[in-house]
């Protein structure tokens, strides 16, 4: 049964990120007190308590967990980095030093931003089900095996006194996302994505934040003693899976750029990647190389990975409140310095 939050205080850790900021607008809209916990500020906002710090130190966790009935946690260094020792830290050892810190101040619900790629391995998935897949016993990043340890650790932490769940979202994009969006534009303006990865049909999710979110405030209501949703994860995705290409192919020529239309096999893209990937790590000690492609980018750009929502939909009512076409379309206005104002080249698809 979900609980009405009108005056109840949260704390959002990774609350100037992306999804975090998000997250705090729709929990003000909806009559949270909020607080943000980061390590750095990006916004102002009168409505918002901020504690600068850093979630891997508990006395800079403490003062902000005071008081709080649910803690969002949605902070992580950039999925798309290679520094083990910093995923490691954050990751995992920040997240058992917030589930300590929690019990330490009394704080009882936490809601943890997970991802759907902790069971993705490179292999395709279909309609995947959080009780059907299990967690990726080879995950491609360093990324990907921190997260699945933070995931194995909140939801491990759940009790008859403290209640923890984890949201999968998935490829997220929308206004003011660093990643997604600007990288494409980027690899674009570098004349990098007029190639398409494998035959272009494979099958993804992509998620608008503000589902995201939305899947976030329901868990956060449903989250009560001997509630379904305890110690369980929720994918939380757009629900309308779509060809990759397609996708990129929207918002590529939706910003004024070209669409990517010469094919490239897979299986040599991924050797190349790991070549690179290799090649990066040999050089490790002297230089710090980020290669454009990654094993990971490669599989996720060439294979099929789509989720069902309908444990959402079942234990906290989750559907989406935007539309695929709704959310592109807010993204693209959002971004009208990435828009391309160069006259594009007509090209036929090979
Ligand atoms: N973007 C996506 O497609 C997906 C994201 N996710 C998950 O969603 C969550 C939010 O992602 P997103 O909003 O895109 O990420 P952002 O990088 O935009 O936001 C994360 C925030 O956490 C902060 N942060 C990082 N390290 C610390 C630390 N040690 N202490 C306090 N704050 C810290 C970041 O600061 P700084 O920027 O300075 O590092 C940033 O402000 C993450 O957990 C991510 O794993 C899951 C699935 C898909
Ligand atoms: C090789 C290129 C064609 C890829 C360009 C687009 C990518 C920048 C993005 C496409 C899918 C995205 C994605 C993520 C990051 C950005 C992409 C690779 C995540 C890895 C972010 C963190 C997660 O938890 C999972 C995401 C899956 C999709």
């Amino acid at each position: 049964m979900a609980a009405s939050m009108k005056g109840k205080r949260c704390l959002v850790i990774g609350g100037c990120g992306f999804l975090g900021r998000h997250l705090c607008e729709v929990l003000l809209e909806k009559g949270w007190t909020v607080q943000v916990f980061d390590i750095r500020t990006t916004f102002e906002d009168p409505r918002i308590k901020f504690f600068i710090g850093d979630l891997c130190k508990i006395e800079d966790l403490k003062p902000a967990l005071e008081g709080v009935h649910c803690v969002f946690h949605c902070a992580s260094p950039a999925p798309l980095g290679n520094n083990k020792a910093l995923f490691y830290k954050v990751n995992y050892e920040g997240t058992q030093n917030i589930i300590a810190t929690c019990k330490e101040v009394g704080v009882k619900r936490l809601v943890l931003t997970s991802s759907a790629s902790v069971v993705y391995e490179g292999k395709g998935i279909r309609n995947g089900k959080e009780d059907e897949l299990p967690y990726a016993t080879k995950p491609l990043d360093y990324y990907t095996e921190t997260k699945i340890l933070q995931e194995k650790t909140v939801l491990a932490a759940n009790s008859q006194d403290f209640y923890t769940v984890a949201i999968r979202p998935h490829g997220i994009f929308g206004p003011r996302d660093l990643q997604l969006v600007p990288i494409a534009v980027d690899m674009a303006r570098k004349g990098k994505m007029k190639f398409i990865i494998g035959d272009g049909k494979n099958v993804v999710d992509f998620t608008y934040v503000g589902n995201v979110v939305h899947g976030h405030v329901l868990a956060a209501e449903h989250l009560n003693p001997g509630s379904p949703v305890c110690g369980k994860a929720y994918h939380i995705t757009n629900a309308e899976p779509i060809f990759f290409w397609t996708f990129m192919t929207r918002l590529l020529t939706g910003l004024g750029y070209p669409a990517p239309h010469i094919h490239l096999p897979y299986t040599l893209l991924y050797i190349l990647a790991l070549i690179m990937q290799f090649v990066a790590w040999v050089l490790s000690p002297i230089t710090i190389i980020s290669p454009s492609l990654s094993p990971m980018k490669v599989a996720l750009a060439g294979t099929d990975h789509f989720y069902s929502c309908e444990r959402a939909k079942q234990d906290m009512g989750y559907k989406p409140v935007f539309t695929l076409d709704q959310g592109l379309k807010l993204t693209m206005e959002s971004y009208p310095e990435l828009k391309n104002t160069e006259p594009v080249e007509e090209k036929k698809s090979q």
